[in-house]
């Protein structure tokens, strides 16, 4: 069971913890930004976040993730904040999880698993499902420990679907047997996932076949990617505000004038996007390397607008998307700072600045859209 089992009736309480490098971009794991989204993260997973601990030396003892004394600190800060989970800003191994839990009393998760639990919970569409549980064997297998704790929840949400898997009581199986079935389940996975890229591929085929361009939607998670798609096309895409909202492609048909094109909405990005959920998101996100254009949605209102745009970039060379011709667009201009939206502007000249939500500068996103694919 989850961590929310032991405490029905109020949200589960975590803490952060995060080794802090002294040089890197700023945005590493352990800055202000990425602790401010693993705190977005952590409550879009049913959690709340009491207090981080950060080690601001770079040499932590690779044992415990943290040095020594960050780890009895963090345990004391665990014990105030009556926490019932410990989330660390990076990817452990499974012994640092180990001896972490060991030594503070608490159960301890890393950013992965937290981002695959909130992947787990979105997944609607059984194509969703299929790849994020494919997902979420690839980050278990290595890390079985035989009492099946691996396998469950990390937040206050209802347990993931899966395999059943989280449901088995400690010891019920023996980890040979737990490998064995969690591989042969993943192969039979790979087998749906790869019908499922046939069938995307014919789609795509025939769209291409009837010279009908595409545009991708794509951008940061939360950047107001489905909002836009239905402010462009009337559709009712779900638009919420947690991260990873959309995890199925949604694709819509759009008619101006004598051009028709289709628009598909899809799978938001993050920094250090677990690779595991790219290698199994694969067929979802090659609708974006095999579209016409990508509409890139930026949340105009983030501070950090500029690195999200480069996570992005970084993702879509990742899936062989570098190439595709990129329309940038500057969405939540109603409420993010005029000064700062111009200097977005000035930095990407070719952005669209538009509002989802009022419906500014929609109508030019619009012309932008059919000049850009008339054009093609
Ligand atoms: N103020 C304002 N809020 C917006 C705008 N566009 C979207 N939002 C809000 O931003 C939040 C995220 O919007 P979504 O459309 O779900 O974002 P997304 O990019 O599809 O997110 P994921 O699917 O989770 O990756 C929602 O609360 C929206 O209401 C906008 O132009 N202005
Ligand atoms: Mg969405």
């Amino acid at each position: 069971m989850g961590a929310g089992a032991a405490t029905a009736g109020r949200r589960p309480t975590a803490v952060l913890v995060a080794v802090h490098p002294e040089d890197g971009d700023g945005s590493g794991p352990g800055s202000e930004t990425s602790l401010a989204e693993l705190t977005r993260l952590a409550d879009t997973d049913g959690l709340t976040v009491a207090e981080a601990v950060v080690q601001n030396r770079t040499r932590p003892d690779p044992a415990t993730y943290v040095g020594s004394g960050k780890v009895d600190e963090l345990a004391a800060v665990a014990e105030r904040a009556h926490a019932d989970v410990v989330i660390a800003d990076g990817e452990l191994s499974p012994g640092q999880v180990r001896n972490l839990e060991e030594r503070t009393g608490v159960r301890v998760v890393d950013r992965t698993a937290l981002i695959l639990d909130i992947f787990a919970e979105h997944a609607r569409t059984s194509e969703g499902r299929v790849q994020v549980e494919l997902a979420q064997i690839a980050y278990q297998l290595p890390r079985l420990r035989g009492d099946g704790r691996a396998l469950s929840r990390v937040g206050g949400g209802r347990m993931a679907g899966g395999a059943g898997m989280g449901v088995r009581g400690p010891g019920e199986m023996k980890l040979e047997t737990q490998r064995r079935r969690l591989r042969q389940r993943a192969t039979r996975l790979r087998g749906n996932v790869r019908e499922l890229a046939r069938r995307r591929e014919r789609n795509r085929g025939r769209r291409a076949r009837n010279q009908v361009p595409s545009v991708a939607v794509t951008g940061y998670t939360n950047a107001g990617k489905s909002a836009l798609l239905n402010r462009l096309t009337g559709a009712d895409a779900e638009v919420q505000d947690v991260l990873f909202a959309t995890l199925d492609p949604t694709v819509r048909r759009i008619s101006t004038g004598d051009l028709t094109y289709t628009v598909t909405d899809t799978v938001g990005f993050v920094r250090h996007l677990p690779h595991q959920l790219v290698d199994a998101f694969r067929s979802t996100l090659e609708e974006v390397s095999g579209s016409d254009l990508v509409l890139h949605v930026v949340d105009a209102a983030a501070p950090d607008a500029l690195e999200q745009i480069t996570t992005v970039h970084g993702v879509l060379h990742e899936i062989g998307a570098g190439d595709v011709p990129e329309l940038l667009v500057l969405n939540k201009i109603d409420v993010a700072p005029a000064g700062w939206v111009d200097a977005l502007c000035r930095a990407c000249p070719e952005a669209v600045p538009v509002s989802a939500l009022t419906g500014e500068g929609v109508e030019r996103l619009r012309a932008e859209l059919a000049a850009r694919l008339g054009r093609r």
